[in-house]
Formats: C-alpha cells, sequence, structure tokens
C-alpha cells in the first residue's frame, strides 16, 4: 500500500479466481478503510468464503492484486477452540505467557462478559459462551482486519441479537477494519457501514448504511435499505418475510 493509501486497511484490484472452468471472482476491486465495517451479503456459493480466504492469504489469486495488513484474525461460524484447553488459554493460543499475555488475555474475556470463566473447559461453555471466546481470540491481538465468516449463523436468535450487539460494541471500540460474512439482511443492516453484495463474480451493490447506532429494524430508514438489499438478492420483501436467506 502507498502512503496515500494509508487510510485503507484492504486493497484488491482486478481479482480473478477460478476453480476448474469456473469463475468465482471476476476482477473484483475493494477498499475497506481503517475502522471500517462491511457486510459481504450473497447467495450460496457466490464466493464469499473464496474471498475471505483470499484475505487470510489460505488461496492465492489467479490475477490481481491484494494487500492486505499484517494484523489480521478471523471468526468462523464454529468457534473452533481447542478442547484440550481452559478459555483464557484459547484466547491467549499460540502467545508467549508472559504476564502482559495474560492480563490482556483476561481483559477480553472480560470484555466479552466471561470473566468467570476464565478456567472454563469448552466441553462446558454454551455455544454462545464459546463464541465468545473466539471473539475474545481475535480482538486479544487488536487485528487491523478483523474477518467474520458467519459468526453468528450457528446462534439462537436471541443469542444472535446479543452476539450482533456485542460485536458492534467491541468493533466500536476497537477500530478494526471488519469484513462480516452473512446471510442476514437484517444482520447487515444492523452492523454495516457499508453492504456489498455479490453475485456471479462481482460487486452487484455497494451500498453505504449511515445511519445511527444502535439502530431500530422497525426505522422506516432501516427497512429501506432492507429492501433495497433484499431486491438486490431477488427476494421480494414483505412484512411476514423471513429475511434470512439461503439460496441453496
Ligand atoms: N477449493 C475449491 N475447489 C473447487 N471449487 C471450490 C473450492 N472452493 C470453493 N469452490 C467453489 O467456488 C464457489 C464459491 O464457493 P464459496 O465457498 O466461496 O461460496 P460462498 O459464497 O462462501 O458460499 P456459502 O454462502 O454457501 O458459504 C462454489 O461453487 C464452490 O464449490
Amino acid at each position: 500500500m502507498t502512503a496515500t493509501d494509508s487510510l485503507l486497511a484492504v486493497s484488491l484490484s482486478g481479482v480473478r479466481k477460478s476453480f476448474g472452468d469456473k469463475t468465482v471472482l471476476d476482477r473484483v476491486d475493494l477498499e475497506i478503510r481503517r475502522g471500517e465495517f462491511v457486510v459481504l451479503l450473497g447467495p450460496s456459493g457466490t464466493g464469499k468464503t473464496t474471498l475471505l480466504r483470499l484475505l487470510l492469504g489460505q488461496e492465492r489469486p489467479d490475477d490481481g492484486e491484494i494487500l492486505v495488513p499484517r494484523q489480521r484474525t478471523v471468526v468462523y461460524q464454529e468457534p473452533r477452540l481447542v478442547p484440550s484447553k481452559r478459555a483464557l488459554s484459547n484466547v491467549v493460543l499460540g502467545q508467549p505467557r508472559t504476564r502482559q499475555v495474560t492480563e490482556d488475555g483476561r481483559r477480553a474475556l472480560d470484555e466479552v462478559d466471561l470473566a468467570d470463566k476464565h478456567r472454563a473447559w469448552p466441553a462446558t461453555l454454551s455455544g454462545g459462551e464459546a463464541q465468545r471466546v473466539a471473539l475474545a481470540r481475535a480482538l486479544v491481538r487488536e487485528p487491523e482486519l478483523l474477518l467474520l465468516d458467519e459468526p453468528f449463523a450457528a446462534l439462537d436468535a436471541l443469542t444472535r441479537l446479543r452476539m450482533q450487539d456485542l460485536v458492534g460494541e467491541l468493533v466500536a471500540r476497537h477500530r478494526p477494519a471488519v469484513l462480516l460474512v452473512t446471510h442476514d439482511v437484517d444482520e447487515a443492516v444492523r452492523l454495516a457501514d457499508r453492504v456489498l453484495v455479490l453475485r456471479d463474480g462481482r460487486f452487484t451493490r455497494d451500498l453505504g448504511i449511515d445511519l445511527p447506532r444502535p439502530r431500530d429494524r422497525t426505522d422506516p430508514a432501516t427497512l429501506r435499505h432492507r429492501t433495497t438489499l433484499l431486491a438486490e438478492l431477488g427476494v421480494r420483501s414483505n412484512p411476514s418475510e423471513e429475511s434470512h436467506v439461503r439460496h441453496d
């Protein structure tokens, strides 16, 4: 990244990725500013996870350029905790066990409201608690880029809403750039500064959401964005409709 781009956390230009004769990403450009919360929406199989894997360096593009900060962490749909390590050890996994690291780990657990669970084994945690440990592990390293791959999808509805609020609060405090992959339009409108819709290898919509937080899902402006995104995904919106779209 050049000096003039210092406000950018992520820059992709002309990125192409195919598997066999299937082009998944077709000359994609993407810029994410520092501290910006971007949500990536799209039907199943359109390349959202592939894009995330490219940002993590787990895949290489066939063409194009990808610039990402070195400090990047990820939370997946499953918490992926090490079962033989207690909560705190999972949070500071891979880091030297200095006093500072232990303190930071405890603070991170405190931030996700699990201060009293630092000695808990993963098997004794609820799904939501385990996911909060995973979030603490991702944030304790103060990443410049936080990647979230459907992190709420496996949670029950109430826990999901609480987790969304928690992520919103923690991101506001730590200010990493965020790329959140989801199928949930309401989640996108609730959290994003900007929503990108990925279809047929390209971004078909780049929608800025400039609304105060916390956001009320019944607010007319929120509903307008929701309707726009559902239309972009090819889903008709009406009040009784389920917005958690999955095009399998
Ligand atoms: N390693 C691979 N080898 C072959 N094909 C792959 C590979 N990884 C992904 N694909 C294909 O690329 C396409 C995009 O997959 P990807 O997982 O990125 O989609 P997605 O948008 O994340 O889907 P979902 O929403 O269902 O998670 C799919 O057709 C998938 O089968």
